[in-house]
This record gives C-alpha cells, sequence and structure tokens, in this order.
C-alpha cells in the first residue's frame, strides 16, 4: 500500500534537474508567512527532514536584501532606512536564483542578520533539490519576473493591529531594537509601504488565507491541494508518478 503523504522515508533529495512547484507567500510584515510555511511544511510531514533529505524547502526574501551602501548603513543604523521599500531589494538575484531552483540545481543562499541589516554571506545555506519550494516575504508578488514564476500564490492576511502587536515584541526580542525604533520605523516605512507595495500584491494570490496560522482550514486545504498537484505531476518523461513511487524505499 503506498503512503498519501509526503514524508521523509526517502533517502536522497530529489534528483538534480527536477523541477519543483513553487509556492509563493505573501503578506504584510509579521502577518503569519514564515509561521504558515511552518505549519504546510509540518503537515507535510517535513519539519524533523534534514535539510539536504527535504522534500519541501522554504526560502526567505530577507535572503535577496541587497548590500547598502556606506551611507545607506549609516542611514539603517539611524532607523532612517526603508527596508519595505521594492528597491532595497536584489530582484535580479532573486530571478536568478529562483529559476535556477525550477531549473532544478543545487543553490547557495545567504540568511539574513537583521540586528545589523545585512546578509550573512559566510554563512549560506544549501537548497537542494525538492519537490516543493516555498518563497515566503511582504514583496515576493511585487516584481513582475518573479511572480510570474510561482506555480501557486498564497497571501496571509491578518489585520494590520494584529500585525503591529506581533512586531513589537518580536523585533525588541529577536531583532535587537527597541520600543522607539520599532514604532518610528512602522510609521515611517513599514506602514506606508505595505499601503503602497504590499498590499495591492495581494490581488494576485490565487488564495488568501485570513489570519494566518490560525486559519487551520485554509491550510488543511492548501496542503491537500499541493500533495494532490505534486504526486500527480507529470514527470519529464511524460509519465505520471507519484512521489512515494519515485522516493520512498
Ligand atoms: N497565529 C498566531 N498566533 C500568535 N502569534 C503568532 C501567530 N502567527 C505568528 N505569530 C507570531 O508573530 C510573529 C510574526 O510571525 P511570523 O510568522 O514570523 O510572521 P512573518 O513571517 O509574516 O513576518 C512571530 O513572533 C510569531 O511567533
Ligand atoms: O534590516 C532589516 C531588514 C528588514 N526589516 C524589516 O523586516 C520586515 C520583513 O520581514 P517580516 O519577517 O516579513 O516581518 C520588513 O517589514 C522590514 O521593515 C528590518 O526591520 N530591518
Amino acid at each position: 500500500m503506498s503512503d498519501t503523504r509526503l514524508n521523509g522515508n526517502r533517502k536522497m533529495s530529489a534528483p538534480e534537474g527536477k523541477s519543483p512547484f513553487l509556492i509563493g507567500v505573501a503578506g504584510g510584515t509579521a502577518s503569519g508567512k514564515s509561521t504558515v510555511c511552518k505549519r504546510i511544511m509540518e503537515k507535510l510531514g517535513q519539519a524533523e527532514i534534514d535539510n539536504k533529505q527535504r522534500q519541501v524547502v522554504c526560502i526567505a526574501q530577507d535572503s535577496f536584501y541587497r548590500d547598502l551602501t556606506p551611507s545607506e548603513i549609516a542611514k539603517a543604523a539611524k532607523g532612517q532606512f526603508n527596508f519595505d521599500h521594492p528597491d532595497a531589494f536584489d530582484e535580479t538575484l532573486m530571478k536568478t536564483t529562483l529559476n535556477d531552483i525550477l531549473a532544478g540545481k543545487i543553490v547557495t543562499i545567504p540568511t539574513y542578520d537583521y540586528k545589523n541589516h545585512a546578509l550573512k554571506k559566510n554563512e549560506l545555506l544549501t537548497i537542494y533539490p525538492a519537490d516543493v519550494v516555498l518563497f515566503e516575504g511582504i514583496l515576493v508578488f511585487y516584481f513582475p519576473e518573479v511572480r510570474k514564476l510561482f506555480h501557486m500564490k498564497l497571501f496571509v492576511d491578518t489585520d494590520s493591529d494584529t500585525r503591529l502587536a506581533r512586531r513589537v515584541p518580536r523585533d525588541i526580542n529577536e531583532r535587537g531594537r527597541s520600543l522607539d525604533q520599532v514604532l518610528n520605523q512602522y510609521m515611517n516605512f513599514v506602514k506606508p509601504a505595505f499601503e503602497e507595495f504590499c498590499s495591492p500584491t495581494k490581488k494576485f494570490a490565487d488564495v488568501i488565507i485570513p489570519r494566518g496560522a490560525d486559519n487551520h482550514v485554509a491550510i488543511d486545504l492548501i496542503v491537500h491541494h499541493i500533495k494532490d498537484i505534486v504526486q500527480g505531476r507529470p514527470r519529464e518523461n511524460g509519465r505520471v508518478e507519484s512521489i512515494e513511487r519515485h522516493y520512498y524505499d
């Protein structure tokens, strides 16, 4: 009997050259994008699996913040740089990396250091070919050339009071900010940029998830859809193969 779950029984990561199902997950700051991705991975049985063995991987758009110039670094230190504007990202690198992932290549991406407003270029994440890749961030649907790469687009829609109430403790406890810094940045940059650049991209979503990770029904439906699609996808040779037949013991 075949197991219909995506699970960790497979011995090797997907072969190079295999194109994953690419899912974009957008939403305002602290809307619960990472938490929704974590739930999706858990429900697909991927939470405890080693990076190299994973069939489902998650990448953050924060890994594609561009390098700042010296004067921008000085601004960032004073809370005067706009990290919520599309210009803060390296669109070309985002596009190239996602295209490499879609071509089934192994890619390496840096993680982001919020305390120093810089990429940790000596701490690289290796992304091995997977069946499903989630790409989450505030502006993942903003850039048309990036947006068109997604097979499925999710928008996590959590109300702005809740988002601010979550962002304040997170930024103080995890991102090294003071209350004043968080509130000033929010009023000067985060809120206006959300309204101008992020919120309008909701119209591109295939599925809007109200209340984020609290919305178990929406997450279950999405997980079922991902399973159906991934397990029924025609492979390179044109045959329809299920994931378990391809990879399980
Ligand atoms: N449903 C929820 N209930 C309570 N806290 C939540 C919920 N979803 C997320 N959080 C918390 O809110 C903060 C932001 O969530 P996160 O998933 O990191 O958002 P995003 O990736 O959109 O910035 C985190 O501290 C997280 O633990
Ligand atoms: O150096 C930085 C880089 C980014 N930010 C803020 O992060 C959020 C995006 O991350 P979420 O996890 O989606 O909240 C964005 O609103 C930036 O303002 C930062 O404060 N400093």
